[in-house]
C-alpha cells in the first residue's frame, strides 16, 4: 500500500507527530506550506479570524500528487474547532483525488469532533483511522501508544 503523510505546522507540533507516523510506516511525507505570515500574535489573531471565517489561503506550491497514493494520512493543528486554514484549502485544492484518507490532530483539548466532520464534509471520505493528540501529551512526550495504535488501525483499514 503506497501512503502518503501530509501535514501543515505552525508551531511544530503537527510536524513531530506527522514525522514519527511516516517513519513508523516508512512512507512518504510532505509538509504544506502558506505564503502567508502566521508566526506571532499577529498571525495568530488572524488565522483565528480566518478559520472562523472559513477562509481560504494560497498555499506554496507542493510536489507529491494525492492521487498517486492507496491512502493520504491528512495532519492539521485545529483551529478554532476546525482544520487549520492551509489544509482545508489543501484539501479543497485536491477534493477527488484521495482514494482512502486518515485523519490526526494536534490542539490543546477542544473542537476535535467539529474539526474531523470538517475534514470528511471537505473530502466527502470516511477516515479509516483518527488520531488526536493535545499538546499537553506532545509536551510529555506521552503519545507513542496512541501513533502505535492509529498504525494499526491504518494497516487495517488498507
Ligand atoms: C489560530 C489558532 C486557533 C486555535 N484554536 C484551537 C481550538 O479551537 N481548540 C484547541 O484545542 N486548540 C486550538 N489551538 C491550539 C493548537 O491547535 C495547538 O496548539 C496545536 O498543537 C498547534 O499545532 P502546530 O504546533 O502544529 O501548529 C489554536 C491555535 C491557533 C494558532
Amino acid at each position: 500500500m503506497k501512503i502518503l503523510v501530509i501535514y501543515y505546522s505552525r508551531s511544530g507540533n503537527t510536524q513531530k507527530i506527522g514525522e514519527k507516523i511516516a517513519s513508523e510506516l516508512g512512507c512518504d511525507i510532505e509538509k504544506i506550506e502558506d505564503t502567508q505570515d502566521r508566526s506571532g500574535i499577529i498571525g495568530f489573531l488572524r488565522s483565528a479570524y480566518q478559520a472562523i471565517r472559513g477562509k481560504d489561503t494560497t498555499l506554496k506550491p507542493y510536489n507529491k500528487n494525492p492521487q498517486d497514493y492507496d491512502l493520504v494520512i491528512i495532519g492539521t493543528p485545529i483551529w478554532a474547532s476546525r482544520p487549520s486554514i492551509p489544509i482545508s484549502t489543501y484539501l479543497k485544492e485536491n477534493k477527488g483525488k484521495f482514494k482512502d484518507v486518515a485523519f490526526f490532530c494536534t490542539y490543546r483539548g477542544t473542537g476535535l469532533k467539529d474539526t474531523i466532520e470538517a475534514m470528511k464534509e471537505i473530502t466527502g471520505k470516511e477516515p479509516t483511522a483518527t488520531l488526536d493528540v493535545t499538546d499537553s501529551e506532545i509536551k510529555k512526550g506521552a503519545y507513542d501508544h496512541k501513533i502505535e495504535s492509529f498504525i494499526k488501525n491504518v494497516k487495517k483499514g488498507g
